[in-house]
């Protein structure tokens, strides 16, 4: 190799820059802190064990630290808080999960009205106009998944492969009938648009989040720049929802000043969002028509692909898992006999091997830690540890889902009754199932979510037999210490009458 005394200059800029990045991102803890794990790498810290052996590392920081303590990953020292503290950080309002996923996932740089202010709206809508209408909705979502795993799935007489991209899709319909309502619902682009939104909005994500080791929010603003420049992969979507809604909303505003007293108001969100005295409005001009359907669309991120994941996931435990086939399937005929095939809110409770088997699928989900959470303001935990301001903290979910203490000596194993023995329902949070969070900021949309899963699943039950394609439970994907469902496909065939 050719050596120049002129690339000397170079390199000696090299080492300055990297000591200067080196001493701005050295770890500086304060206080009272819990405890750092040693790392060897400068800079780089714990990333690579924590992307790549996340379940081992965790686990073996937490035998030798306790619980909670500090790793060091992309630049910044993040605490991992387990079984044992989690609890306290869910229940203060001293941590934000919004202010902790701004950085990961921008959404803010694409719906210009996502803010504390709109989120505060977004879950009040939910409860009132979604949770709180749940029997009334429950013939709709019935009607909606039915006509997915119609078209979707379809005719199994003979054993088909069928893969994961049917299920955004299948939990779209039901959301976007209960949003913008039965009509509008019916085009197919609409629903598409919803399925995929989520999806296309992580495009803005492809690149490693590399310029997080300088700072998470130059990190932010580097891969949001595209966005920008007028590169937009969620415009269509938006074009798409406006262009059906703006009719309806006309229609709706005309209706009701002509009807007057006599005028029937719609279930779903866009009605409960135009009745809304923050959001009343005499006529449909853009700006207007901007922030419903960015309202609209927050809840859609919110809930297509978490539902739809789960989804998946709990019909990949199903399939591989024959010895639990016929004790599940014979609940689902029974009750499909009692209801005539038209389910009611009451028929969905009375489903609880179902519904205690999918807790136990959120349970097993296999999530090692998400949910991030950033401190505030300092806070102090009952053990006298501080965590300072700015902190994220990551749930170790892991920790908390397979505690022995709450799930005995093997819990990793699948317990199918274990809701079904302690009278915990799927959509129930507690202290040792945390897929849905947990305290004041728990998911207001779990109901929905787990009638959409249950309903889906027993349809799909009744009609097909459903198996893995090794018979067998597959393995899940990991990104990082994230969970993904398998992708091996699932087997369908009719079931014989
Ligand atoms: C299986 C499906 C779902 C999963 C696993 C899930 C999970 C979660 C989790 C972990 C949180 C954070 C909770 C916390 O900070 O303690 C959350 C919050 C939230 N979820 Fe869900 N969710 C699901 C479905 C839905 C649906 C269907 C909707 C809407 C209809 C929804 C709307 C929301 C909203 C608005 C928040 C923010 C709550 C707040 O900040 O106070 N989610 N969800």
């Amino acid at each position: 190799m050719h050596f120049s005394f002129a690339t000397i200059p170079t390199f000696v800029w090299v080492l300055i820059a990297f000591y200067v990045i080196y001493w701005i991102k050295k770890p500086r803890l304060s206080k009272n802190e819990p405890p750092m794990v040693p790392y060897k790498i400068p800079i780089i810290g714990h990333t690579i064990d924590y992307l790549f052996n996340a379940e081992n590392f965790l686990a073996e920081c937490k035998k030798k630290y306790g619980d909670p303590f500090n790793i060091y990953v992309f630049g910044q020292v993040n605490t991992i808080a387990g079984n044992v503290t989690v609890h306290e950080v869910f229940r203060t309002e001293a941590f934000s999960m919004l202010n902790a996923t701004e950085d990961i996932f921008p959404l803010h740089r694409v719906l210009k009205s996502y803010n504390l202010k709109t989120l505060a709206q977004v879950i009040k809508t939910i409860r009132e106009g979604i949770t709180a209408n749940l029997p009334l909705l429950t013939g709709r979502m019935q009607k909606q998944l039915l006509i997915s795993i119609d078209k979707e799935i379809g005719d199994c007489s003979n054993p088909k492969l069928v893969n994961n991209e049917i299920f955004p899709t299948m939990v779209a319909r039901p959301v976007a009938d209960v949003l913008v309502g039965q009509e509008i619902s019916k085009n197919e682009d609409l629903v598409k648009a919803f399925a995929e939104f989520t999806k296309d909005f992580g495009k803005i994500l492809a690149i490693p989040p590399i310029f997080s080791f300088i700072n998470p929010t130059f990190n932010t603003q580097v891969v949001t720049l595209p966005v920008r420049f007028g590169w937009n992969p969620i415009a269509k979507h938006l074009d798409t929802l406006k262009k059906y809604l703006k009719p309806e909303l006309e229609k709706r505003l005309k209706d009701k000043e002509v009807l007057g007293d006599k005028y029937e108001p719609h279930l779903d969100i866009v009605e409960y969002f135009m009745n809304n005295p923050e959001y009343e409005t005499k006529v449909i001009n853009d700006e207007y028509l901007d922030k419903i359907c960015e309202f609209l669309f927050i809840i859609v991120v919110a809930s297509i692909h978490t539902t739809s994941q789960h989804m998946t996931s709990t019909l990949y435990d199903f399939a591989g898992r024959p010895e639990l086939w016929d004790d599940i399937y014979e609940e689902q005929v029974m009750i499909d006999k009692e209801c005539n095939g038209e389910l009611s809110s009451q028929h969905i409770n009375k489903m609880v091997k179902l519904d205690s088997f999918v807790r136990e699928s959120f349970r097993t989900f296999d999530n090692i830690a998400s949910e991030p959470h950033r401190c505030m303001e300092p806070f102090t935990l009952k053990n006298g540890m501080t965590i300072p301001k700015g902190r994220i903290v990551q749930t170790y979910l892991m920790d908390i889902h397979y505690n022995p203490e709450a799930y005995g000596p093997e819990p990793r194993t699948f317990f199918p009754n274990h809701g079904l023995e302690n009278n915990l329902s799927a959509s129930r949070t507690d202290k040792n199932l945390f897929m849905f969070g947990s305290g004041r900021h728990a998911c207001p949309g779990r109901f929905f979510a787990v009638n959409e899963i249950k309903v889906g699943l027993h349809k799909i039950i009744l009609k097909y037999q459903v198996k893995t394609p090794s018979g067998k439970t597959e393995k899940k994907i990991r990104v990082g210490p994230v969970a993904y469902p398998p992708i091996a496909g699932l087997i369908f065939e009719n079931r014989k009458k």
